[in-house]
């Protein structure tokens, strides 16, 4: 591992890459007109990789970490942004200048069984960029695929056999003989030993290390696997719901995680030890929301346990999470009102409770959707913001609750800062 962060010009430069994928989900959908809606698969991503070094990019599946390489690569169109490579933007490219760069550019992908063509001989494979490419000669290229399969660890001998005869760690190790074939100065390794038994792991992360310190090569490495990120890794960039939301060099993402989420993530590893079991845990809960409708401001707020309340608002975080789960059910009005309480009656009209009785409606309610006893002031304030409840004024209720407990975290999207270990968090406003 080499770490280069002077201030040469990065290899890869992102900035500003969205890339949405649009579905025109039914044919009612078409018929009546619906706009499509977008899954904000990366949204807004700046990062840097710098040459010789490796950038990490974890995070939770589905968060966008391959639709990020595979559109940096320009194997995917961009809905916005700009890749620079060597300087030039990768999505503007035309003739000679686009084919060096997808010479330079290599992938290597999680699935060592379906990446690999099982009619094509593993030295058919390894030669086809080359021959893609027209480089050499056929006997040319097929020496270069004997030299890279014993640079691989495998045999020369082997390269006129079919996929099949070999384990997964050896077809990975053929990925990488492909992903070389062309002398490229960048791979995006997408996942590479996450099909892999535990035991060969290690093995592959090694002959990265090698092959990376023997031709020079800077990796994108993509996985959602801390102990992968750990072993190899110069730098890391921690991504949540298509956001990144911390970056640093990788013993201070492990030694001194700043967000939350990066918290929670090294945290969900187990421990061996059992002081380091016994510690306070900030562990993930929740579902990751979805990427066509995420959460406003802060993208990890609904899951997060630290969110910010209002200054004036002196509360536990359980209670306050008790209660923005709570806003979230008003603001969706998903509660069954009639289920939570014996005292209301629905009719055509829409909800019917005495209004004599409309404190027992709003215990009853209470007691149907929070988990906890709330402290009495806050109980009191919730009790007041859901007695509109019993006349089915949802909007005036999720108002009283949205006065008494809006949050920063929800009102803006924290930015990441240009520092050296940045993180997107209203946690550290202060600091910056
Ligand atoms: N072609 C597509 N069409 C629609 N949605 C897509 C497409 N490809 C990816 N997505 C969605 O984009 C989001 C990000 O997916 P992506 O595969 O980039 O995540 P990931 O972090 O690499 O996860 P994993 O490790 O599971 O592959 C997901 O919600 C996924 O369902």
């Amino acid at each position: 591992m080499s770490l280069d962060t002077g201030s040469d010009q990065p290899l890869v430069r992102v900035e500003g890459l969205r890339k949405y994928f649009y579905e025109q989900d039914s044919y009612i959908d078409r018929l009546f007109g619906q706009e499509p809606v977008a899954v904000r698969a990366v949204d807004d991503v700046d990062f840097e990789v710098h040459r010789g070094e490796t950038l990490g990019l974890v995070g939770e599946s589905g968060c966008g970490k391959s639709t990020t390489g595979e559109t940096l690569l320009h194997l995917q169109e961009p809905t916005d942004g700009v890749v620079q490579f060597e300087g030039q933007n990768v999505f503007e490219l035309e003739g000679d200048r686009r084919n060096e760069f997808r010479r330079n550019a290599q992938v290597v992908f999680q699935d060592p069984f379906s990446s690999l063509d099982p009619r094509m001989t593993i030295g058919k494979t390894i030669q086809q960029p080359l021959t893609v490419h027209d480089v050499g000669t056929a006997e040319e290229r097929r020496d270069r695929a004997q030299e890279l399969l014993e640079r691989v660890g495998l045999s020369a001998d082997q390269i006129d056999r079919y996929p099949h005869e070999f384990s997964g760690g050896q077809r990975q190790r053929i990925g990488i003989a492909r992903a070389l074939a062309l002398e490229p100065e960048f791979i995006v390794l997408d996942e590479p030993t996450s099909a892999l038994d535990v035991s060969v792991q290690a093995q592959v992360l090694n002959l990265l290390e090698d092959l990376q310190e023997e031709f020079d090569l800077t990796y994108l490495l993509i996985s959602h696997d801390l102990s992968v990120i750990r072993h190899i890794c110069d730098r890391v960039a921690v991504m949540y719901l298509g956001e990144i939301v911390e970056t640093g060099p990788v013993e201070e993402i492990f030694g001194a995680p700043k967000h939350p989420y990066t918290r929670a993530l090294l945290e969900s590893v187990p421990r061996a030890s059992t002081d380091e079991r016994d510690r306070d845990r900030e562990t993930l809960s929740g579902d990751v929301p979805s990427p066509r409708d995420p959460p406003s401001g802060c993208r990890f707020r609904t899951r997060c346990p630290k969110v910010i309340p209002p200054e004036d608002v002196a509360i536990e975080q359980d209670a306050y999470r008790e209660i923005m789960t709570l806003r979230e059910l008003v603001e969706r009005e998903n509660i069954s009102l009639e289920v939570a309480s014996d005292h209301a009656v629905m009719t055509d009209e829409g909800i019917d409770v005495d209004p004599s009785d409309t404190d027992a409606f709003v215990a009853d309610l209470k007691a149907h959707v929070l988990d906890t006893q709330l402290p009495p002031k806050h109980d009191a304030v919730v009790e007041e913001a859901l007695a509109p409840l019993a006349n089915g004024d949802w909007d005036e209720s999720a108002t009283r609750l949205r006065d008494a407990y809006e949050s920063v975290c929800e009102l803006e999207n924290p930015k990441l800062g240009d520092d050296v270990h940045p993180v997107a968090c209203h946690l550290y406003d202060d600091e910056r």
